[in-house]
């Protein structure tokens, strides 16, 4: 599902380059993305989603060499392969939440499949809040959306970036369930980016990349 060796990142004039220790994670297999803020969790996620490319180093994500693919094609690959729920949310305020999720057809230059969309909405019981606008959501209603939105087209590679952050036990723990169980429904992998103890404690026996072990390089990365 994952397979990366050597990859190496380098923000533009900012902090050290990061390098990042290889991984295998097999197909439908669970990854606990751990490491302390600042580690690189969230870069490491956007290089396999193919966000970022990365300065050096070979990313083979669901069987694709990422660093053949540019452009359109690039853009086309994530559209069928990611689903992805970022930190901050993103739902645009404007649209209602079911436009929200519109938006991913849109954005793969596809037809709106409102059928899709609604089982989507009522596998995580927010079908109700359909024609709400963000703003007239709680916290984890919201998030139940962007999950909703992450899943719609049934990736192959679920991506969380802390899902958890600023929720409270029971809250965390059901979007824990959640992300599992819909990951489970469309037979994808799952990456949590994390450094919630909860988290890690819930999921002490899944594959586990810690970044806290990964040393920093001292020397600039090479460029491809
Ligand atoms: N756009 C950017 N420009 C320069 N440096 C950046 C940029 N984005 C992140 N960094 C730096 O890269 C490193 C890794 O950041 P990243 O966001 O990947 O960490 P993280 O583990 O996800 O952190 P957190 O848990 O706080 O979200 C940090 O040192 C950060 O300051």
């Amino acid at each position: 599902m994952i397979r990366t060796r050597g990859l190496c990142f380098s923000h533009a004039g900012g902090a050290a380059p990061l390098r990042f220790a290889d991984l295998d994670l097999q197909p439908g297999g669970t990854l606990l993305l751990r490491g302390r803020s600042g580690a690189g969790k969230s870069t490491w996620l956007a290089l396999v989603a193919g966000l970022r490319r990365a300065a050096a180093g070979e990313l083979c994500v669901a069987g694709q060499e990422l660093g053949g693919l540019r452009g359109a094609g690039l853009d086309a690959w994530r559209a069928r392969t990611i689903g992805y729920l970022p930190q901050k949310l993103h739902l645009s305020g404007a649209l209602s939440v079911a436009e929200n999720l519109g938006l991913v057809y849109f954005a793969a230059g596809l037809p709106c499949d409102a059928a899709a969309i609604s089982r989507a909405l009522t596998q995580l019981d927010v079908a109700a809040l359909a024609a709400r606008k963000p703003h007239q959501l709680s916290g984890g209603q919201a998030q139940r959306v962007a999950l909703a939105r992450a899943v719609l087209r049934a990736p192959r590679l679920l991506l969380a970036d802390e899902p958890t952050a600023s929720l409270d036990d029971d809250a965390a723990a059901a979007a824990l369930a959640l992300l599992r169980a819909s990951a489970a429904a469309c037979g994808a992998g799952l990456v949590i980016a994390t450094h919630d103890q909860r988290v890690l404690r819930a999921l002490s026996s899944a594959q586990q990349l810690d970044l806290d072990a990964t040393a920093h390089a001292q020397q600039e990365c090479m460029a491809p």
